[in-house]
């Protein structure tokens, strides 16, 4: 693997183990693969994930959610929510999900990711190691994320209380061509988490 960012270390030597990917995905009876689910705050990403999570489960496979939130409390907690530190959270979380779509677990990463730069890598890191990616479109309107609100933080952002959030303040890109896109305020959640399932067996990841 090549590195996507520019290394400091030298003198440093791949390492190649005698168990394969192919090994792996023997022994689980899927391949691996990352899921990159990308929208607003309250568009429902962590919810989509969870439902898919639970119905891979259910047939056996082996999945495992990586979620913006939580994934800021440890590993990137030193990061905010600045451009520089949204592009380090998504890099670090790409190239962790990068690791675990190769020991053959679906990967589902939930960060809003609001730059297409940034997205563009982890699709870059996952190509060079020939690892399928999927990007899944989360789309709702602002409007209906900020009626959901779960959290109250669109309430604390129109307050002025929380800076830079994103889609207030702060810039949503989004993606070109996804290759999947969930309209979360006109499906329901197990029209989508079939279009998840039905894609994942079309493309060879799960039987
Ligand atoms: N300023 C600002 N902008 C956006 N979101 C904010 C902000 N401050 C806190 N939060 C909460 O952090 C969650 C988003 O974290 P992510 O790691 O997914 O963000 S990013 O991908 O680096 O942009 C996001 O979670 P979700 O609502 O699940 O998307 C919020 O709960
Ligand atoms: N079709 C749908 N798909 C996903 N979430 C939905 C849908 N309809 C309503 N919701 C609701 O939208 C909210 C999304 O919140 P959440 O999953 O935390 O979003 P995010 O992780 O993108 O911030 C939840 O309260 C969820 O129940």
């Amino acid at each position: 693997m090549t590195a996507t960012i520019e290394r400091k270390a030298t003198n440093i030597h791949w390492h190649e183990g005698d168990v394969t990917r192919e090994d792996r995905a023997s022994m689980l009876g899927h391949k691996g693969a990352t899921l990159w689910f990308t929208g607003l705050s309250g568009s429902g990403k962590s919810t989509v994930a969870v439902a898919l999570e639970k119905a891979l489960a259910a047939r056996g496979v082996l999945s495992y959610r990586l979620d913006g939130d939580n994934i800021r409390h440890g590993i990137n907690a030193n990061l905010g929510f600045s451009a520089e530190d949204r592009q380090e959270n998504i890099r670090r979380v790409g190239e962790i999900s990068r690791l675990f779509a190769d020991s053959c677990v679906i990967v589902l990463s939930s960060f809003i990711s609001p730059y297409r730069e940034d997205r563009e890598l982890v699709r870059r890191m996952h190509a060079e190691s020939d690892l399928d990616y999927l990007e899944v479109f989360v789309d709702c309107s602002l409007e209906e994320a900020e009626s959901r609100d779960p959290k109250g933080l669109y309430k604390k952002a129109r307050a002025g209380e929380i800076r830079g959030f994103t889609g207030i303040d702060d810039p949503y890109e989004e993606p070109a061509s996804p290759e999947l896109h969930l309209r979360t305020d006109s499906m329901s959640l197990e029209e989508e988490v079939e279009i998840m399932i039905s894609s994942l067996q079309t493309r060879g990841i799960i039987a």
